[in-house]
């Protein structure tokens, strides 16, 4: 008989977290990152994304008619490399980070009970097991871990759509036309969290997430002697799991590998057929401010412009995530440019 594959997980209850100081003192300090990550915490930044958005178009993208953009680097430290200026800037933003951090510290009351609680004062004031504050450079290390888990998965993720809407214009228009409701109340105000929820645009994201999900997999420990598939695997193994493989399973995405974002309409996939954010205790924390990201760039992008590859058929390559080998170059046509 087939065991069911037994997996450590770390142990984490996210809804048992509220967002009132005295939960915040009750809580684990892995878990105070949680609670900045949920929805109802996350309502009050879409404005704030909208505005940095519109900015970084009008400042970045709307002078210029050709973009480019590229990210990771080969990792050999060899003066004059991408990896090895990576590294000095990685130092320079530690340095920035105990800063902030040291300067903070120094400003707390001695009663902490009313300060506001963002999420640099919680992790400053959240204590181990042992009732110690965490070492300051266990605080930057996390901040730089939750900027990289939650920078390049997004701008991935971006990128991807960006390529998607320009090989699939009807996909395009219909983003368009539906969003446009949404920018019809003013030109100047800003988006707001039921702006941000029209479904098309979030199928149209999640069909780019299942066809190029940013994270390759992680890793999973067996627990038990358990077979997958017909494959034994020993216990104490580690498992590499991948949504590149699942997401295309044509039992649940048939002809899987057509952009389709109608996939998502109504109830959408089969739960764990589609698993970009993970699984279980583990899954993304981030996804909810992923989506809120996502959502607000690319309204803000396709209620601005069309726009055209340059190079049509643009070799993709995994170094893991997925990259454009070209960094995307793309064509900006203005919407109200005549070109
Ligand atoms: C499209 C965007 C994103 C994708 C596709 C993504 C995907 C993932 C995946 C697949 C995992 C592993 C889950 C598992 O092992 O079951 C993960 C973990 C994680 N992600 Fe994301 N992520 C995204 C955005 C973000 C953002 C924006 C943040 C932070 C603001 C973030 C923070 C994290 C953290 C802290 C973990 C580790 C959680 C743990 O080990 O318990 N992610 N993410």
């Amino acid at each position: 008989m087939r065991k069911k594959c037994a997996v450590t997980w770390w142990p984490r209850s996210v809804d048992q977290v509220a967002l009132s100081p005295e939960s915040v003192e009750n809580c684990p300090r892995r878990l105070v990152i949680v609670q900045y990550l949920k929805p109802k915490a996350l309502h009050y930044f879409i404005p704030i994304m909208d505005s940095m958005a519109k900015e970084h178009l009008e400042a970045d993208w709307s002078p210029n008619k050709q973009i480019i953009n590229g990210s990771l680097c080969v990792p050999v430290n060899i003066p004059g490399t991408a990896y090895n200026r990576a590294i000095k800037a990685g130092k320079v933003i530690r340095q920035e980070f105990k800063q902030v951090i040291k300067q903070m510290k120094e400003e707390l009351p001695e009663n902490t009970e009313k300060v506001s609680r963002d999420f640099l004062t919680n992790t400053l004031l959240a204590l181990d097991e042992n009732g110690r504050f965490m070492d300051d450079m266990l605080i930057v290390t996390k901040i730089m871990a939750l900027i990289i888990g939650g920078h390049e998965t997004t701008t991935t993720s971006i990128t991807f759509m960006m390529k998607y809407l320009a090989e699939y214009p009807h996909v395009y228009s219909e983003s368009k036309w539906r969003l446009q409701f949404a920018r019809s109340k003013g030109p100047n105000d800003l988006l707001n969290w039921d702006d941000i929820m029209k479904k098309y645009s979030w199928n149209v994201a999640c069909e780019n997430l299942r066809l190029t999900p940013p994270l390759a997999g992680t890793f999973r420990n067996a627990t038990d002697d358990c077979t997958y598939a017909g494959f034994t695997i020993p216990k104490g193994w580690k498992i590499l799991w991948s949504p590149y493989s699942t997401h295309k399973n044509p039992e649940y995405f048939p002809d899987p590998e057509k952009f389709d974002p109608l996939r998502f309409e109504g109830n959408g996939p089969a739960p764990y057929t589609f698993v970009p954010f993970g699984g279980g205790p583990r899954i993304c924390p981030g996804r909810e401010y992923a989506r809120l990201k996502i959502l607000v760039f690319i309204h803000n992008l396709v209620t601005r412009f069309k726009w055209e590859k340059v190079i049509p058929d643009e070799k993709i390559n995994y170094k893991p995530a997925p990259n454009p080998a070209e960094g995307l170059p793309v064509y900006l046509k203005p919407h109200n440019h005549k070109y």
